[in-house]
């Protein structure tokens, strides 16, 4: 099969299972809407409260199941949007504004808090940050009790009432419902864009995001704000719901529900968490004595997701990765394809260090290195284990600071620590050990590589606008391009925690070739290759310099270096043992007693 036709295939087979997925999200809908006719006013009520809690869920889930931000306080929010719409509706504070009025003022404010609540995360580790979250949820409340004129204090205040149809308990189900369905499709759409899957790709393979240009920081504001809004429009319909709030009904019992209906639905899964979310809000009712325990509940529902399925509801539907994947499995690359992706990029301009100097601690890891890779030739970094090969990659993409010594691509000088400007330079790289997103497709794991090239906003993903689709649309079609370029597009659909070591290697550089790199920076793609993975790694790295583009090639097998380099550099301990090509570093005497051997 020709790599168009099958690309072809994969995505119209994309497109079915795209549909087969939205299936459970209708009957759930349908199953919500019936439910007034077949169901009394109680399972009305409480069909309301599961759609309000999943949208507030849905925007949490982007943040924890997604970002893997440990909000566990995200009951602030919800606190902040009921009282927001509750006071500006009463007119306690302002003249009364009209109760939808104040839903979207309230959604403004959270979405303002929303950031205030997230921000910690960009400097506090999970834990801190969770703990930093906590502390929000506490201060609104206080706040909540203090601020007696406007919010009522402990005795509270009116709901907002809500106008016609929607004052009746069934015209507020179907309203709430609405608010479910809008947010469910907004962040499934922001989750199948290539903002969900930086998000993912921050949360469990940050060097690899940063390397493709993408920017932590700016991602999670954005989510933040999205969470924020949709958490405290739940909290406006939820003061609706209640008709009266008063500081007891935000506890902590409900920011936890709120935090384990996404872990006991899985991470990165829209339907696993909506499916926690009813069976949190349902469970106590069914079983009436439970409501008593559910914060008992809660935590033994947690321990025994932890320990005995990690992978939450998600990984237990998740029925397509069960199936066993087909042993002895070959990579056959085809380098005709390599040529379409990276030609575009290729550059006249030389990637070149001077006089790099890197020291840890005592150990001069770089000492003095000068170096040049040139567009279209495959430059060979090569000497023994500590010689500061790794090192220089790490420096080139930024992640070291060398004391002297400069970095110039082109006319351009390369800031030094400035880890996600390389990919915008046109500068890739794969990892000594892979960094992949195990829990995410082959083919979302490729498709990251083409992040920064993305023009649509935020918001024109979350509406799911033309522009969206047409670049996502491009990008799958590039990367599936990129997997058959480098022989795994008969697996494009697999968990990437699934594959060998050895495909993973070969993922790593169909996610650079995606960034179609004017410079390729391997590190030890053949470790734990076959010989003939390796010839076939061989053939690849050819094409990707045939196609203009420089690569720098880390590598302890001499073969592979000798045999597609144009020209090789011998470090030993931090410094240039020889440069020549590789007839001359072969038979060259230091190379051959400090390195290569007899
Ligand atoms: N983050 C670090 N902290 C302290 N020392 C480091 C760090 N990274 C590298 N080094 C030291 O710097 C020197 C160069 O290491 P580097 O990993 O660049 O070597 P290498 O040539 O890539 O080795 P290998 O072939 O084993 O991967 C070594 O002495 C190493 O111990």
């Amino acid at each position: 099969m020709s790599a168009t036709t099958s690309e072809a295939t994969g995505i119209e087979a994309a497109g079915g299972r795209r549909f087969a997925a939205l299936l459970p999200f209708l009957a759930l809908l349908a199953i919500g809407l019936v439910i007034p006719f077949v169901g009394n006013e109680y399972w009305v009520l409480i069909a309301t409260r599961i759609a309000i809690y999943w949208v507030l869920i849905s925007g949490l889930n982007l943040v924890v199941g997604y970002a893997g931000q440990l909000a566990i306080g995200y009951v602030a929010l919800f606190t902040l949007g009921a009282y927001t719409t509750s006071v500006l509706a009463a007119g306690n504070a302002t003249p009364p504004v009209p109760a939808f009025a104040a839903l979207g003022i309230a959604g403004l404010a959270g979405a303002v808090f929303g950031v205030v609540v997230g921000l910690p995360a960009l400097r506090l580790r999970t834990f801190y940050f969770a703990i930093s979250t906590l502390g929000f949820a506490t201060i609104v409340t206080q706040i909540a009790l203090a601020w007696q004129d406007v919010t009522g204090g402990g005795i509270g205040l009116p709901g907002p009432t809500l106008p016609e149809p929607f004052d009746t308990v069934t015209g507020l189900l179907y309203l709430c419902l609405a608010f479910a369905a809008f947010s469910t499709w907004i962040t499934a759409n922001i989750a199948r864009s290539r903002f969900g899957r930086a998000l993912v790709a921050v949360r469990d393979a940050d060097v690899a995001a940063e390397a493709t240009g993408i920017s932590k920081p700016r991602l999670l504001v954005l989510v933040f704000i999205l969470a924020g809004a949709l958490a405290a429009v739940a909290g406006g319909l939820f003061a609706s719901l209640q008709t009266y709030i008063t500081p007891d009904a935000f506890t902590f019992e409900l920011s936890l529900l709120f935090f384990i209906a996404v872990l006991i639905g899985g991470r990165g899964s829209i339907l696993g968490p909506l499916l926690g979310t009813i069976i949190l809000t349902v469970l106590p009712e069914i079983a009436a004595p439970l409501a008593a325990w559910s914060t008992f509940l809660y935590a033994a529902l947690l321990l025994v997701i932890v320990l005995a399925m990690p992978g939450g509801i998600a990984a237990l539907l998740d029925f397509r990765n069960r199936k066993p994947l087909p042993p002895g499995r070959a990579i056959a690359p085809r380098p005709d394809a390599v040529r379409t992706l990276v030609a575009h990029r290729a550059t006249p301009d030389i990637l070149s260090l001077r006089g790099i100097v890197l020291s840890f601690g005592g150990v001069r890891a770089i000492d003095g290195l000068d170096l040049e890779v040139r567009p279209g030739q495959i430059h060979g970094l090569i000497g023994p284990n500590g010689s500061g090969k790794t090192t220089t990659l790490n420096v080139i993409s930024g992640y070291y600071r060398p004391e002297t010594g400069s970095m110039m691509l082109g006319g351009h000088t390369l800031a030094a620590g400035r880890t996600t400007d390389r990919a915008a330079h046109g500068i890739a790289r794969t990892f000594q050990t892979p960094r992949l997103i195990g829990e995410a497709s082959v083919l979302e794991n490729v498709m990251i590589g083409g992040t920064i090239e993305g023009r649509a906003t935020f918001l024109e993903a979350l509406l799911s606008l033309p522009r969206h689709r047409r670049e996502e649309r491009v990008m799958e079609q590039r990367a599936r391009l990129a997997l058959a370029a480098v022989g795994l597009d008969g697996v494009t659909e697999v968990r990437a925690d699934r594959l060998q070591h050895s495909e993973l290697r070969f993922m790593e550089i169909a996610r650079a070739l995606m960034q179609r790199p004017a410079f390729l920076l391997l590190d030890e793609p053949a470790a734990g290759l076959s010989a003939e993975e390796i010839r076939r790694l061989a053939a690849l790295i050819r094409a990707v310099s045939a196609g203009g583009t420089g690569v720098l090639l880390v590598e302890h097998h001499a073969d592979l270096i000798f045999d597609i380099c144009d020209h090789v550099t011998v470090l030993n301990l931090g410094r240039i043992l020889a440069a020549g090509t590789p007839g001359e570093i072969r038979v060259h005497k230091e190379v051959v007693s400090a390195y290569l051997g007899a």
